[in-house]
This record gives C-alpha cells, sequence and structure tokens, in this order.
C-alpha cells in the first residue's frame, strides 16, 4: 500500500472502515478532515467548524489548502461534507463582516476569492455531499462542485438579498452553472431558500438520499463515472466550461474586493446585518 505524505500533517493515519477499503488521513486541521479511500482513491473533506460551519478566514483557508492537498496527492475525486448533523455550511461568518477591521476583512475576501477559484476551477471531479443546511456560502461551495446530493427537510440558496447585501457576479455564475437563467434570477431577487424537495425539482441538486452515508456513496458513484475518462481530457473540457467565469474574477480580483469593501462597510449594509444577527441570535435562544 501506498502511503500518502503530506505537507501539513507528516505521516499518514490509518482509519480500518471496513474489509474492503482502508480510509487514510491526508491532512487534518482543528477545522477540517481530508481522508482518502485506498481503494478508490476518493477523498472526502469533512467541515468541521461546530456550530454551523460558518466560513471565516481560517475555515475558507484550510478548505483551500485541503482541495489543494486532494489535487497533489492524485486522488481521483473530492467530496464535500460537514461533521455537522443539521448544517452543511451556514455560508460566510457574520462576525468577519459585521463591524470589521478592514486589514482581516481584506483578507477574508481575499481567501474567500481564492478558495472558490482553487474549488470551481479544480482539474479533479468534485462533489458536494449536503447533509445540511446551505445558506449563500454554503451553497456557493456546494454549486461549485460538480455534482450535489442532499438529504431530506433542508434548505440551499442564495439568500443574499434578504440580508441585504447583493451576491457577487461569481456567486451568480456558480448559481447559473447549474440553474436555467430564469429561474436563478428569481431566486436570486428573492434571496429564496429552497427546500430539499424544490432543489432537486429545479436541478439545483441532483440526488436526494436519506443518510450521509448513502449521499457519499453516491457521490462516489458520481465520480466513478469518470473511471474510464483520460484525467486529462477530463479536466480540459471541465475548464472550459468554467474558464470565463473563472478569468472574469482573476481579472478583476481587485476590483471586487473594492466592491466588497464598499458594500459591506456601507451603514446602511452594517445596519442590516446587524439587525439580521440579532434576529438569529434571538431565534437561537
Ligand atoms: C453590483 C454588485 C456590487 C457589489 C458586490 C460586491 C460585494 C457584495 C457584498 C457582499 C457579499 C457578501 C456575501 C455573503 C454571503 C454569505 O454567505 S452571508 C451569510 C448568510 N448566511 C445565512 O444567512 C445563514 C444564517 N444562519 C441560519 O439561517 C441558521 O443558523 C442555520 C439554518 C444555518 C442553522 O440553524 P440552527 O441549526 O438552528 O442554528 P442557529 O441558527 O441556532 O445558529 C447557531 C449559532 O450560529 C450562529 N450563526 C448562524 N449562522 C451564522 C453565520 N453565517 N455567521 C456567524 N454566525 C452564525 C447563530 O447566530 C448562533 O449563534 P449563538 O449560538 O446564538 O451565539
Amino acid at each position: 500500500m501506498n502511503i500518502i505524505r503530506s505537507a501539513r500533517f507528516g505521516a499518514s493515519t490509518l482509519i480500518p472502515k471496513n474489509c474492503w477499503s482502508v480510509v487514510r488521513s491526508i491532512s487534518s486541521t482543528e477545522l477540517t478532515k481530508l481522508e482518502v479511500n485506498d481503494k478508490t482513491g476518493i477523498a472526502v473533506l469533512t467541515l468541521n467548524r461546530p456550530p454551523v460551519n460558518s466560513l471565516n478566514l481560517e475555515l475558507l483557508t484550510d478548505i483551500r489548502n485541503s482541495i489543494k492537498d486532494a489535487e497533489s496527492n492524485k486522488c481521483r475525486g473530492l467530496i464535500l461534507t460537514s461533521s455537522s448533523n443539521s448544517v452543511f455550511s451556514a455560508g460566510l461568518d457574520f462576525l468577519e463582516m459585521y463591524q470589521p477591521k478592514e486589514e482581516r476583512l481584506k483578507s477574508f475576501w481575499t481567501a474567500l476569492q481564492s478558495t472558490w477559484m482553487t474549488l470551481y476551477g479544480s482539474k479533479i471531479p468534485t462533489a458536494a455531499a449536503i447533509n445540511g443546511h446551505a445558506p449563500a456560502g454554503g451553497c456557493l461551495l456546494a454549486t461549485s462542485c460538480e455534482y450535489r446530493v442532499m438529504l431530506p427537510k433542508f434548505t440551499i440558496g442564495l439568500n443574499e438579498t434578504l440580508i441585504g447585501i447583493v451576491a457577487p457576479n461569481w456567486f451568480m455564475n456558480s448559481y447559473l452553472n447549474v440553474l436555467p437563467r430564469r429561474v436563478a434570477e428569481l431566486a436570486l431577487t428573492q434571496g429564496k431558500m429552497f427546500t430539499t424537495a424544490e432543489a432537486q425539482q429545479v436541478g439545483l441538486v441532483d440526488d436526494v438520499v436519506n443518510t450521509k452515508e448513502e449521499a457519499i456513496a453516491k457521490c462516489e458513484e458520481f465520480i466513478g463515472l469518470f473511471k474510464k475518462i483520460n484525467p486529462y481530457a477530463r479536466a480540459l473540457t471541465k475548464q472550459q466550461f468554467r474558464i470565463n467565469h473563472l478569468q472574469e474574477l482573476e481579472q478583476n480580483r481587485e476590483q471586487d474586493l473594492q466592491a466588497f469593501i464598499a458594500a459591506i462597510t456601507n451603514p446602511s449594509t452594517q445596519a442590516a446585518m446587524g439587525a439580521y444577527l440579532e434576529n438569529l441570535k434571538k431565534r437561537s435562544k
């Protein structure tokens, strides 16, 4: 058996899963766990930032590093999931955007841009096992993948307008890569959160299953579709579909950062976000 070494983790840890496969930890931090199934070569990246996997600078950085680790370890595919039983990811961490410090705000948004470009443009097949709610940035992660499977009774969508903010172009492009234009426009302008059943109906998710294990198995099945396909030809074909969106952000990173800072630090945005956060806190009491 080849032991994969990770720059971030040193020697790999072997975790027996069943008699047919061995799950090996490639890299691990407090916030993420990246494990590869030795038999299939498929990696699972588990987000682990309780209570709701809200995406702060550190989690975004770890996600990006993990995607790169999966690629450099020549994994055959990557599955994103969550350690929570009810939330895939609550999207961007409001605490990064509410009453922010400018330098941290810049690093945060720059990390989000980089993580999105790494995931959306990844050469390896990517899939999301959505085992909980996936609002806003959580939905962005899922729609940046090539395949989505979701558990029942959760919600997913880009709800930015409900918070009084505007989803940037590249969030919209990830949505448009999955949804028909008319559906995407209506959903974005309403800040619609789709139930699992609605999401499947409009094509925002490809499949619905009852357990996380089944979701991972579905993702593995999807990634298995490429078993006999030349990875180089596959990666270049995927890239041709996504290159315009990637270049659009790459060429306008600084403008996008400035637009974000201006929008977020606007007093009316701060007031709307403050009220939304207050409401969230009240609801969780
Ligand atoms: C022309 C264009 C011009 C300009 C464009 C440029 C820039 C645009 C500007 C900005 C774009 C910014 C984009 C932002 C995208 C985002 O991702 S914003 C985040 C949106 N997320 C949400 O709305 C989700 C909110 N959360 C929930 O709905 C629920 O928490 C959830 C359903 C996920 C889980 O519910 P439940 O299990 O019941 O948990 P609780 O609600 O009880 O929450 C537990 C604690 O977690 C805290 N929390 C929840 N979400 C977040 C979050 N996103 N960030 C930080 N903290 C969060 C919650 O307050 C509870 O905390 P407490 O226990 O009370 O301390």
